[in-house]
């Protein structure tokens, strides 16, 4: 049976940030050489911008990427908490600022209807633009793109054929001041030839060995193991 996960693990955040980046720029260079333009879904949390730093420094045709987020919470673009904010300071940055940025909730977004419209942009661009990675984050309720144990929307997501869907998290901790989300789902990144699933420190790795066995219903980044005809590529940093 082909193994559903792969786990790299480093000792020091350089290094894990260079190599998940590596393997993000050749997730790119391998779709921009299949199509015309190529997609990437980011997370957002307190993980993941040392990755997106050693990413934008990547040589890459960056005017033929579009960035996009797997998750995204009911703010306004440049409020605290937001993940396009961090995309654009993180990511979009140096000659990654030439890439195309796809916020999952415009400017004064009713959620749900910009749920619509992001399934909507996804199908429409299907011809011309190719999914090359996805990368999520994990929080420690083993929650992943927002998909939170025991939230309003969490049976729908999980087995929906759309990319995206809504989800009300109130009463859930993990998702602490932000509980309306936007979230990918496992239709949504059951396609990305790449995933990255991007974990630091010791508490998150035990969540994540405890998921392996749960279902993703109780341990929603269960279900990035479930899906896709590729492994999941687990980037761990001890530090
Ligand atoms: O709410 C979120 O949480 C997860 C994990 O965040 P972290 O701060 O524990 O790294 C993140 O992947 C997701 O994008 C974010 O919206």
């Amino acid at each position: 049976m082909t193994a559903r996960h792969v786990w790299h693990a480093s000792t020091d955040e350089s290094t894990w940030a260079r190599g998940a980046a590596g393997a993000l720029r050749d997730a790119l260079v391998a779709a921009l050489a299949r199509s015309p333009r190529a997609l990437i879904l980011v997370s957002g949390g307190s993980t993941p911008a040392p990755v997106h730093r050693a990413l934008a420094a990547e040589q890459l045709d960056w005017s033929r990427v579009v960035v996009s987020l797997v998750d995204e919470r009911d703010v306004e673009l440049d409020a605290d908490g937001s993940n396009a904010r961090l995309a654009a300071e993180t990511l979009l940055t140096g000659a990654a600022a030439a890439a195309e940025f796809w916020p999952l909730r415009p400017a004064h977004a009713v959620l749900d209807a910009a749920v619509q419209a992001a399934n909507a942009r996804l199908r429409a661009a299907s011809g011309t633009l190719e999914l090359a990675a996805v990368v999520l984050g994990m929080g420690e309720d083993a929650h992943t793109a927002s998909l939170f144990p025991g939230s309003r929307g969490l049976a729908a997501a999980l087995s929906t054929a759309e990319p995206y869907a809504a989800i009300d998290a109130q009463g859930c901790a993990g998702a602490g001041r932000w509980p309306r989300r936007i979230s990918l789902t496992p239709a949504g990144w059951a396609g990305a030839p790449t995933r990255l699933l991007l974990l630091r420190g010791g508490a998150k790795r035990s969540v994540f060995e405890r998921a392996v066995n749960e279902d993703a219903l109780h341990a929603p980044v269960r279900a990035a193991l479930d899906v896709g005809s590729t492994p999941l590529h687990v980037h761990w940093c001890a530090a």
